[in-house]
């Protein structure tokens, strides 16, 4: 019987081009103005300072900020990237610059499996802060209450069987009463490594190689209950 169900957000709970086309470009567009007005600011000091080690001892701060945008252009999921990149969508949320993308047949079953007693967790490259973020400035207004916790690439990679051994340690259950939900069959692959039940999310049909995971294009078609 599944007792908690942990979900991916980027083109699984949430459409991959409102993440690459609206919340990359805003983090772009404001990431050398932020770093350095917040360049001794404690609450990114850490995530700089991690940038710094992947670069030369002579680094400049326009040299953490070039690395900064590099890997948003390449879509490296860095802790160190992705923490500061979520204090600066905390502006756009909280302003209402943008909601956060969630899709209809997510919103209606995540809260269903809610009403149902099973426990919700998100798993995302996006930093815990971001995730509270999407979620609470949501399409459908805030969802925060729906998730019982959240993880990000501290409790490990989302490639890594360590990582979902570890989710699985923390919320204290076994992998069979745990569903995993994610588009990236490699993330499927390292949770199923665990004993725990996937589904591939496959939302644009498309052709996935190599895929030995249950696999629909909506949240409706998941069969928990
Ligand atoms: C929490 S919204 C921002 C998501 C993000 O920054 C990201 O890189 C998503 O990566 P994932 O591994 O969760 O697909
Ligand atoms: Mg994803």
């Amino acid at each position: 019987m599944i007792k908690a169900i942990v979900t991916d957000i980027e083109g699984t709970t949430t459409d991959i081009h409102f993440v690459h086309k609206v919340l990359f470009p805003y983090s772009r567009e404001r990431m050398a103005e932020y770093v350095t007005a917040n360049e001794y600011n404690p609450m990114i000091v850490p995530s700089l300072n991690e940038v710094r080690q992947q670069l030369t001892p002579t680094a400049t701060l326009e040299d953490v900020i070039q690395q900064l945008l590099s890997w948003i252009d390449h879509d490296v999921k860095m802790g160190s990237l992705k923490a500061i990149q979520g204090h600066i969508w905390q502006t756009g949320f909280e302003q209402g610059h943008f909601t956060g993308h969630v899709y209809p047949d997510a919103y209606e079953n995540l809260v269903k499996w809610h009403q149902a007693g099973i426990a919700l967790y998100i798993y995302s490259s996006g930093s815990v802060k971001a995730q509270q973020l999407l979620f609470g400035h949501s399409d459908f207004g805030d969802l925060r209450y729906l998730f019982k916790g959240h993880f990000d690439t501290e409790i490990g990679g989302k490639k890594e069987a360590t990582s979902y051994q570890n989710i699985l340690e923390t919320i204290g259950l076994t992998g069979n009463e745990v569903l995993f939900l994610s588009d990236v069959v490699a993330e499927l692959d390292a949770a199923k490594a665990n004993h725990i039940n996937t589904y591939l999310l496959n939302r644009d049909h498309q052709i996935i190689e190599q895929n030995t995971h249950p696999e629909c294009d909506s949240f409706s078609k998941i069969q928990v209950l």
